[in-house]
């Protein structure tokens, strides 16, 4: 292992055969070598050039090994997270690709209906009462009236997870209109409900996630009268945002992808800015007044959040995985509603949605060789998160009403045919307990795996600290610098400033740098590698998307640049101030957005059309493992 700060120590050989102990941590007071040395007498040195030739050594040495040992470090904490990987999705697989919740939705104070309740919950069963007879419908998971947010989305969190790890993900809300399918995906301010949530954990969970770097886009779209309309598209003769009326087209690549034509994809780089835009789109959605809901949602209303994950096992190309949360339209008969006229309309689409919904999870369920997903836009747009490798969960909403249970019972016919499309679904006693203790003991794989994978975080973190304070002591030392005044570092000349040096200057550069660096800082093959790699990336991404990618690669084309610049050398002294892991909090930073602060660039372009949004102050969010020096060269 790694030597920490304190027990850094310079061992100097003097002239009279003494060696000299320099105790003090390196970073906390680097000139305290010169202060002893000071001490002696100069004539008891054989020769300082000697002495200062052989320190340089050691440190030189000192930061070689402290990159080999966060090399090292790095492919434990990979492997260690690939286990991780496996267990989740093996737990996911066991306990079924296709989940089916249910939530019952409380009594409300303002609603002046008998409060007989027909439906009582039996851990995971809802029991049904009515005219004599009881009926019981099984789910994975129940959440009874008094169930909250927090108890869902723990439910949510393991297949957030799965999304980020690669797989698409589809979380489906289901149910009669009124009974709380936007409240369990939106929430309220007091409440925050699945979106919020997966939002703000998203930047969480993957700024934990050192082995790879994230990028994530926003799409809204909704599915109305048998049309998609893309609810983040912008008018462009307004500064304000209404879905245009039009009718998207889906494609499906060879590799049975799904893309949406012209959809609007707008990068978000923190929570701030996921939660304006997610709320820019729902203010669009179709909603109406019905006889059950003051403000009934009138269409399927889909959010997809791309996730671009890129790693260096995967060789700079990204790895995309899609994330839906569908709240979907309500599911009641036509009558009920006292729909007339355009309102009837729309409830027709919606059942007739539905109904297909229901029939490819059926024909899943059969491992048919044909599932017609061709027989709604909704699961057209759905199909590559609905079939093999995705994780679905579907929340099914139920009243707690008497006169609902017409309703209450369809809904639940609904989830069973969508529960049993998993095969093996009913399991004798024997067989759901040996499944509860596989479970049980993957769980407890993830959580050593986890637990590890934290442990070398720690130390990483802490021998990059010291790497830095080495680097810094080195520039100090051998490679001094002009006063800071003369070389003024304001506020304004940032890092991302430097990510603007011209590609075509840098060979140049590049060649006197790696002729006159110490070895530690000389690109090796694989930084070289990489950098070329993420170049090749950014060619091959939708141009929007490559300004954020292009920022990371040059900056470390800039930096390695600019190592030897006085600029950066000061930067490096001004940094000094500030712990560097501070920055990936910046993710979730308070980035205020309006239309004014994002200025959307939509770019024709055969797919989808991405917005980048332009902060005026742009950060460098690069994970740690990005910005090894030798990786800057
Ligand atoms: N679990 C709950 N706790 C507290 N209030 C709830 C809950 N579920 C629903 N509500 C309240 O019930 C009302 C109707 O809920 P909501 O609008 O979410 O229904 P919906 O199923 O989305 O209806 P629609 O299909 O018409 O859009 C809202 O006022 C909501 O705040």
């Amino acid at each position: 292992m790694f030597v920490s700060t304190e027990e850094e120590h310079i061992s100097l050989p003097l002239a009279n055969g003494k060696v000299l102990e320099n105790s003090s941590p390196i970073g906390s007071n680097p000139d305290s070598n010169e202060d002893e040395l000071s001490q002696e007498n100069p004539s008891n040195f054989m020769d300082v050039n000697v002495v200062q030739e052989d320190e340089k050594f050691q440190l030189e040495q000192r930061i070689l090994n402290l990159e080999g040992e966060i090399g090292s470090l790095r492919n434990k904490e990979r492997s260690l997270d690939e286990k991780r990987r496996e267990a989740l999705n093996k737990i996911l697989d066991i306990k079924g690709c296709i989940r089916v919740f249910s939530r019952v939705r409380p009594f409300l104070p303002t609603d002046k209906r008998r409060t007989h309740q027909p439906i009582s919950v039996e851990s995971e069963k809802i029991v049904v009462r009515s005219g004599g007879s009881r009926k019981e419908f099984e789910f994975d998971k129940v959440f009874h009236q008094e169930a909250i947010q927090e108890d869902v989305f723990a439910e949510v969190e393991p297949i957030l997870r799965s999304a980020i790890d690669g797989h698409n993900v589809c979380i489906l809300a289901y149910g009669q209109t009124g009974t709380g399918k936007t409240y369990t995906m939106e929430g309220t301010t007091e409440s925050p409900g699945i979106i919020p949530r997966v939002l703000q954990e998203l930047f969480h969970l993957s700024s934990l996630d050192s082995s790879a770097s994230f990028t994530f886009s926003i799409s809204m779209l909704e599915v109305y009268l048998g049309s998609l309309r893309d609810l983040l598209a912008p008018r462009p003769s307004s500064r304000t945002y209404t879905a245009p009326r039009c009718n998207l087209n889906i494609q499906t690549d060879s590799k049975g992808s799904v893309e949406i034509d012209g959809l609007t994809e707008v990068e978000i780089s923190n929570f701030t800015k996921a939660t304006w835009w997610y709320n820019k789109g729902r203010r669009v959605r179709s909603t109406s007044w019905t006889n059950v809901n003051e403000t009934s949602s009138r269409s399927h209303c889909l959010t997809r959040i791309s996730i671009y994950r890129y790693g260096d096992a995967l060789g700079g190309k990204a790895e995309v995985s899609k994330l839906w949360m569908v709240d979907l339209g309500g599911s009641e008969r036509l009558l009920k509603t006292g729909a007339i006229g355009q309102t009837l309309d729309e409830g027709r689409a919606i059942n007739l949605s539905l109904s297909a919904l229901g029939d490819v999870i059926a024909a899943l369920r059969r491992k048919r060789g044909h599932v017609p997903y061709r027989n709604s836009k909704l699961t057209q747009v759905l199909k590559d998160s609905l079939g093999d490798k995705s994780k679905v969960l579907m929340l099914v909403h139920v009243s707690p009403y008497e006169e609902d249970l017409g309703e209450t019972t369809c809904s639940f016919t609904f989830a069973k045919r969508a529960r049993a499309a998993e095969c093996n679904r009913e399991l004798s006693q024997e067989s759901k307990k040996l499944r509860e203790k596989r479970i049980s003991e993957l769980e407890e794989q993830m959580k050593e795996a986890e637990e590890g994978c934290q442990e070398i975080r720690t130390q990483i973190q802490k021998a990059e600290f010291l790497l830095t304070e080495n680097k810094k002591l080195f520039v100090k030392k051998y490679e001094p610098i002009e006063d800071e005044e003369t070389f003024p570092i304001t506020p304004k000349e940032n890092i991302a400033e430097i990510t603007v040096t011209p590609r075509n200057s840098e060979k140049g550069l590049k060649t006197k740098v790696t002729s006159s660096v110490p070895r530690f800082m000389s690109a090796t093959v694989a930084s070289r590698q990489r950098e070329s790699t993420a170049e090749r990336e950014i060619h091959s991404r939708p141009k929007s998307l490559r300004s954020w990618a292009r920022s990371s690669t040059q900056l470390s084309g800039s930096q390695s640049n600019s190592f030897s610049d006085r600029r950066f050398k000061a930067q490096l002294r001004t940094s000094n101030k500030r712990s560097r892991y501070s920055e990936t909090n910046t993710i979730a930073g308070d980035i205020k957005c309006d239309d004014s602060d994002i200025k959307p660039s939509v770019l024709p372009q055969p797919q989808s059309k991405t917005i980048a949004s332009s902060d005026p102050k742009p950060r460098v969010t690069l994970p740690h493992h990005r910005r090894r020096m030798s990786d800057l060269l």
